[in-house]
């Protein structure tokens, strides 16, 4: 059992709340919001989308399957994370398992979080926590070492995505499709997905003009932070929907093709991040079961007349999803490469493949 030092929480509007510290043990500033998945850390704390933010699990068990292996697949990509490192700021939970055992499991939470000098903080009472959250809405927040105060800190005031993007063009497989990924801070999965489906990935940063490259589709990636920060990608795919090629969006990709559409963003009070909001097909009766991580939203209302809705959440009737009425460009707000979450809508994968098929074809 290693030493156990105290450690604060504090929100914005002054609450205080007392725990233990379990990674790193330093101060940490960022935006407090909370997943309610009952699975999934070591996807959640690499995935990208994270960055600037503190995360807080609602199942209050944690820990209790370690940190899995970290090999590689043919592509050099790591089979059990989404990044390579981890993005978020902090992880507050209720319950830290200092027991781990998983077939899989090559060390504890703890150690990891120590390892990549996160901090952790157990012994919260993340359901009072997340009530607050869900009351007040998303609060700022920081973990505090006493006598090493910081400054709170909000992500929405910088360029996330900037942080989180690959600096270089980087090529994955050798399949019959080429499709530009547009890096805005993507998962793996996303790479996995296309390549599991006979593509060529050409990964790009987020603010590479990819409308200069040979390729057969474009998928626009997940990434954290405020979309509007993202002109130059904008920019971007405004030119792709001229070049007429099929374009699919993921969370961050939803949002930015919205965007390059005309359509407003806004921020929802508290956010999506779960492993089970139900996704509702628009003109349709099928529901879909989703995985989410996002606090922004592209607004319905000001979608033009080309495009439409494809996907609505049926929590709260906001946009999971845009479609062109005419070109072969469409978009989700969830995950449809879950890791971690449910892979019902993994099929859109398919329909993004057929759509490139199509288009080739009658090109
Ligand atoms: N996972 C994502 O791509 C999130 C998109 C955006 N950063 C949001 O919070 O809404």
């Amino acid at each position: 059992m290693p030493e156990l030092k105290k450690i604060k929480l504090i929100l914005e509007d002054g609450t205080v709340f007392e725990g233990t510290s379990f990674g790193c043990h330093k101060s940490v500033a960022g935006e407090v919001v909370f997943n309610t998945a009952m699975t999934g850390y070591p996807e959640s704390l690499t995935d990208p989308s994270y960055k600037g933010q503190i995360l807080v699990t609602t199942y209050p068990l944690i820990g209790n399957y370690g940190v899995p292996v970290d090999d590689v697949d043919e592509y050099g990509l790591p089979n059990f994370f989404e990044s390579d490192r981890i993005h978020l700021s902090g992880l507050i939970i209720s319950d830290y398992s200092f027991e781990y055992s998983h077939w899989n499991a090559q060390k504890s939470l703890s150690q990891w979080l120590q390892e990549q000098g996160v901090p952790g903080i157990f012994g919260i009472d993340t359901r009072a926590l997340t009530k607050k959250l869900r009351e007040t809405g998303t609060m700022l927040g920081k973990i505090e070492v006493e006598g090493q105060p910081v400054d709170f800190y909000n992500p929405d005031k910088e360029n996330q995505v900037a942080k989180a993007s690959t600096p270089k063009k980087e090529v994955y497989g050798n399949g019959k499709h080429k499709v530009v990924l547009v890096d805005c801070g993507c998962k793996y999965n996303i790479i996995r997905c296309l390549l599991k489906r006979d593509t060529t990935v050409i990964r790009v940063p987020w603010d590479y003009d990819f409308t200069q490259e040979d390729y057969d589709g474009v998928m626009i990636s997940n990434g954290p932070g405020d979309p509007q920060y993202c002109q130059p990608t904008v920019a971007n795919i405004r030119k792709a929907f001229d070049q007429g090629k099929p374009i699919f969006g993921i969370c961050m990709g939803n949002q930015l093709i919205g965007i390059a559409s005309g359509a407003k963003t806004y921020k929802l009070k508290y956010g999506h991040r779960a492993h089970n909001h139900p996704v509702r097909k628009v003109n349709d009766t099928k529901c879909f079961i989703t995985s989410q991580n996002h606090s922004f939203a592209i607004d319905n209302a000001t979608l033009s007349s080309d495009w439409e809705p494809l996907f609505v959440n049926i929590n709260d009737d906001t946009n999971e999803g845009i479609q062109h009425k005419t070109k072969p460009i469409f978009s989700a707000q969830f995950h449809p490469e879950a890791f971690s979450g449910p892979t019902d809508t993994e099929f859109l994968f398919d329909d993004f493949v057929k759509m490139i098929e199509e288009h080739k074809a009658k090109n």
